[in-house]
């Protein structure tokens, strides 16, 4: 059984894939936050801007196996799969953590259905085989066992998880993603981000190896 949260087309918004359509698949449930709000202050990572909690929102529900899931995010995708060109349809599987779910199976149902894979992850779980784009994004103290990946892409700043603790995750690209109000839309009125953007301007200036990264879905205000 899968539990999504929610499931919708969009435009990947970070990293080095932003700006490809895609559908996202929110898985339910985190291993490093509970997703209440009262717990917010004592979890592992305490500024997460996504509700994971339950299977009520978009497109969400429960499925009882890998054809059933990739059979509905096949569904979300509005053209014909054969018609995109050579760019694939896409998924990009997140949460929540979506490696507590994510497995075998699902992956190899996205592939019939004519899919590229890609993850978000916070790097705590082992990654199946079978990704065609895996992203890490450490959170604080919590041990990272992913050490090869597309991208590394780093909240910033984190006092625990500072770029230079992950010089040794070998990665295609580095990006500093500035960290924002877990609640703040992004309408000009988050002063947390705008300062954390500065900060991570600088950073990436005086460490070339980073890029600076900006989440454009909510520039745009499409999710
Ligand atoms: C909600 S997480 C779900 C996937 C996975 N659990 C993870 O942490 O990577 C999706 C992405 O949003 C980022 N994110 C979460 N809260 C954020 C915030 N307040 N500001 C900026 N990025 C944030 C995460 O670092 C991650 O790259
Ligand atoms: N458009 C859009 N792009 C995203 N990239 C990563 C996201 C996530 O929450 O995993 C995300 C998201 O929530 N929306
Ligand atoms: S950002 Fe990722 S790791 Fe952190 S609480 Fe949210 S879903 Fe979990
Ligand atoms: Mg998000």
């Amino acid at each position: 059984m899968y539990r999504v949260k929610e499931a919708f087309y969009t435009l990947q918004g970070e990293g080095a894939q932003a700006g490809r359509a895609a559908v996202f698949c929110r898985f339910s449930k985190c291993n490093l936050w509970n997703g209440r709000e009262a717990d917010r202050a004592w979890a592992v990572c305490n500024f997460c801007d996504t509700d994971f909690v339950g299977t009520d929102g978009q497109n969400g529900g429960k499925f009882v196996d890998a054809d059933a899931l990739a059979n509905h995010i096949a569904g979300l995708w509005p053209h014909d799969p054969a018609a995109s060109g050579t760019l694939k349809p896409y998924v990009v599987c997140t949460g929540g953590e979506p490696l507590l779910q994510l497995d075998e199976p699902l992956i190899e149902a996205f592939h019939a259905r004519g899919f590229e894979v890609g993850v978000e992850t916070n790097g705590t779980l082992p990654a199946p085989v079978g990704l065609d784009w895996l992203c890490v994004s450490p959170k604080a103290d919590a041990k990272v066992v992913i050490e090869r990946c597309n991208e590394l892409k780093l909240v910033y700043p984190q006092p625990l998880a500072m770029p230079e603790r992950f010089a040794h995750i070998r990665a295609d690209h580095y990006f500093l993603s500035p960290m924002a109000s877990p609640s703040v839309p992004d309408d000009g009125a988050d002063a947390l981000k705008k300062s954390n953007t500065r900060r991570a301007t600088d950073y990436c200036l005086a460490h070339p190896q980073w890029r600076l990264t900006l989440q454009m879905h909510k520039i745009v205000g499409i999710d």
